[in-house]
This record gives structure tokens, sequence and C-alpha cells, in this order.
């Protein structure tokens, strides 16, 4: 069976910029099998990136000046498959996430809403390759959250057949699958779901502290120079998102600049320092994570799989180990699967499998009430006249 060429693509909640991620797969479920050719990171034109984040944050804008912004962005998108192809035979398939601007989780009465941005009408019609967009939809029609998506993927790529491993991805927003060994009835017993700020409130304090100069702490080696107030950290988890039981979703809604003033608020009341805010920030981080663990799964991990850029903060991970005691702390870069590019690898598999006709959600991890083909299809021919 010859391999099919997919283009990955994911900007997320920490708007950074588009990873891209050239893959050939092959087989569908457990012989499903990913080789990734290319990745690459695309940052944002600045003044984009600001207009999304000023979206994200709620910012008014004209349902024309949101179209133009929809087209912008499948714009860097399409340049961004253009780039990655280069040296390479030509992929016949794009699975794009988009940019999330918008997430609210359903309630009771209301199916739940994700906007993204970067219509793949227009990226198809950039780049002549059948583009599937759109994955969220289609699982917050039956009920779900249409987040966490990546679940089923994980399960196909990272389970292990003697091991329970967690995939904890530190991207804007946390998330995790947890996978039990693969044996017997091991798909029914997989959870998902949003662990709450991945670097969303680190990074926004750090623009915050160094006036917009940097935008993150690398390595998180500024936050290792503070001390947590764990006073404040124990306030902060007694939030209700960190109780409520899966399935859940959240975004910048809710872990954004609001949030971000909330707790500079109460730092104040203790006098702490940058450093000590951005440790006690880390440390809510990491301890919503594993106390997520011990209230939500059926057993803990032997092992965590750390993946997205908060993979490469050295003292949250730190911090991470700490917490979990005796359970091994590791990056999927160590098991054969980049870190970086996972997500981007995600969607491109999810684009495959929606031309196959798999179903592509995980109902324990998105609470939709049917597994469903995720992802709309555009596929027209690339037109000249257009110009990327
Ligand atoms: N060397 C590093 N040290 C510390 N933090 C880092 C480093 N490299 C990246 N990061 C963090 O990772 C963030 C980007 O992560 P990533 O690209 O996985 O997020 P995302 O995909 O936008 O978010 P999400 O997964 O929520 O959709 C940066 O904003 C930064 O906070
Ligand atoms: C609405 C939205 O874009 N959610 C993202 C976000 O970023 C991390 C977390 O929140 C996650 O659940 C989700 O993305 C990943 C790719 C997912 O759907 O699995």
């Amino acid at each position: 069976m010859h391999p099919t060429r997919v283009v990955g693509l994911m900007s997320g909640t920490s708007v950074d910029g588009i990873d891209a991620a050239l893959v050939e797969i092959v087989g569908t479920d457990l012989n499903l099998k990913v080789e990734l050719l290319a990745g690459e990171t695309y940052p944002y034109p600045a003044e984009l990136r600001e207009k999304i984040l000023a979206i994200c944050a709620g910012a008014s804008i004209s349902i024309a000046e949101l179209a133009a912004i929809d087209d912008a962005i499948a714009v860097v998108f399409a340049q961004a498959v253009q780039n990655i192809q280069v040296g390479y035979p030509p992929a016949s398939l794009i699975g794009s996430h988009g940019q999330t601007v918008y997430h609210r989780p359903p309630q009771q009465q209301s199916l739940g809403y994700s906007l993204q941005l970067g219509r793949g009408a227009l990226i198809s019609r950039l780049t002549g390759i059948t583009t599937i967009s759109n994955f969220r939809v289609a699982d917050i029609a039956v009920g779900g959250h249409g987040a966490p998506l990546v679940p089923r993927v994980d399960a196909y790529l990272l389970s292990h057949p003697q091991e329970a491993r967690c995939i904890q991805n530190i991207g804007g927003i946390g998330n995790v699958t947890y996978l039990p060994p693969r044996r017997d009835d091991w798909l029914a017993q997989i959870r998902g779901w949003d662990t709450g700020p991945g670097n969303s409130l680190l990074d926004l304090a750090v623009q915050y502290f160094t006036n917009g100069d940097k935008s993150y702490d690398e390595n998180g080696s500024w936050a290792a120079s503070g001390s947590p107030c764990y006073p404040l950290v124990e306030k902060w988890l007694s939030q209700d998102y960190f109780r409520l039981p899966p399935p859940k979703s959240t975004g910048r809604e809710l872990f954004g600049v609001t949030y971000l003033h909330q707790c500079l608020q109460d730092c104040q009341a203790y006098q702490l320092s940058p450093a000590d805010v951005l440790a006690t920030i880390t440390e809510l981080t990491a301890a919503s994570i594993v106390n997520s663990y011990r209230a939500f799964l059926p057993q803990m991990p032997e092992r965590v799989l750390l993946c997205g850029g908060g993979s490469q903060n050295l003292y949250l991970k730190h911090r991470l180990e700490l917490l979990l005691r005796s359970v091994k702390v590791l990056t999927t870069d160590e098991v054969g699967l980049s870190a970086t590019f996972k997500e981007a690898i995600a969607f491109a598999v999810l684009a495959y499998w929606r031309q196959l006709g798999l179903s592509g959600n995980l109902r324990v991890a998105t609470g939709a009430d049917q597994e469903v083909v995720l992802g709309e299809i555009h596929q027209v021919r690339a037109c000249p006249k257009l110009t990327i």
C-alpha cells in the first residue's frame, strides 16, 4: 500500500505561529504509521498576530473584518503548505485545524461553539490540494465539546502493550490523553480532557513584566529563580474548572488576560516578585495537571509523555516530576514522535481518517453522544489568478 502524503497544520492557543508537518501515513488504527518528513513553525506576521490576540481577548470587530482575518489566516496557512513541501513530491491532502479564536463548551441547554479561522475553502483554492478543515463542528453537533480531538490519534500512535501512559500536551492550554495498556477493552478505558492553563498565563505574565519585550520564559529560567506561594496555589486550585469532572474543555476565554490580572492582584497581597509570580503560576499549571490525574483517572500512569512547547520548560517539567513522584516524565520525542509537531501531525491523521470515512473523536474525551467523521472537505482546483 502506498503511503498518503499529507500536510497537517495547526496554530494553537499560544498564537505563536503555524506548525506545519509534512507526513506520510499508512494503515488505519493499530497498524497506523506516520513518518514525519518535515516539520516547521512559521511565525505569524506581527500585525496579524496582534489582531488574532485582540479577537481572542474579546475585541469587537465587524463581520467584514472577521472575513478579512479569516482569509489572511488562510493565506499564511497556504504559504506554510507551499514552504513545507519544498524538496518533496507534492502532498495530496491537507488537514488544517485553523486558528481558534473562540471556544464555548456545551451547557445543559445549549450546544458548544468553537470558531477556527483560516477557511479551508481558500487554502484549497490557493494550493489546489484537497483540504479538510473545521474538525470540531461535527463533534459539537452531537453534543461534544469539540475538544480534545487528539486522544484517538494518541491512542494509535502512542499506546503501549504493557504500560499505562499519559500524553500531556502543554500548549497555551494543557490537555491529557490517558492510555491504558493496549489489551482487552483498552479503547473503552482511554480518557482525555483539557487540564487547564498550559503556558497561556505564564506567557501573559512574562509579557506583562517585560512590557512586551519577551513573549515567554525560555526554559522556565526566570520562574526557577523564584519560589511558589503555596497558599495562592491552593486558592487558585479551588476554582470550579479544576473540580469539574471530565469530559471538559477550556480556552483563553477562561485562562486569559482577565484571569492573569486576578492572579496578579492576589500576588500583590503577598508582595511577590515577578520571579515568585512566575513560579506560583508554574506551580498552578503543574499541580492542576497532576491533581486532575489523581482525581479523574482509574489509576496513575506509569509514564507521562510531554508534548507541546511547554515540554521545553525545564522548570515546569521539574515541578511535574516532583509532584508525580515515582512516575517517569519524558517527552514524546523520546518515544519517536515529535513533541513540537504532534498536534500538526494529529490533524494530518484526522484528515486522512476523514478521507477514509473513519471516525475521529472519542466520546469519552469530548462528551459527544456518537463517534463521528470529523472535518469538512474542500476539493477545488487551484486558481492561478489568486496569489498567495
Ligand atoms: N524553550 C522553551 N522554554 C519555555 N517555554 C517554551 C519554550 N519553547 C516554547 N515554549 C512555550 O510553548 C508555547 C507554545 O507551545 P505550543 O506551540 O505547543 O502551543 P499551542 O499549540 O499554540 O497551544 P495549544 O496546544 O493550547 O493549542 C510558547 O508560547 C511558550 O510558552
Ligand atoms: C478549541 C481549541 O482549539 N482547543 C485546543 C486547545 O489547545 C489545547 C487544548 O485546548 C485542546 O483540547 C485543543 O486542541 C487540541 C489539539 C485537541 O483538540 O486535542
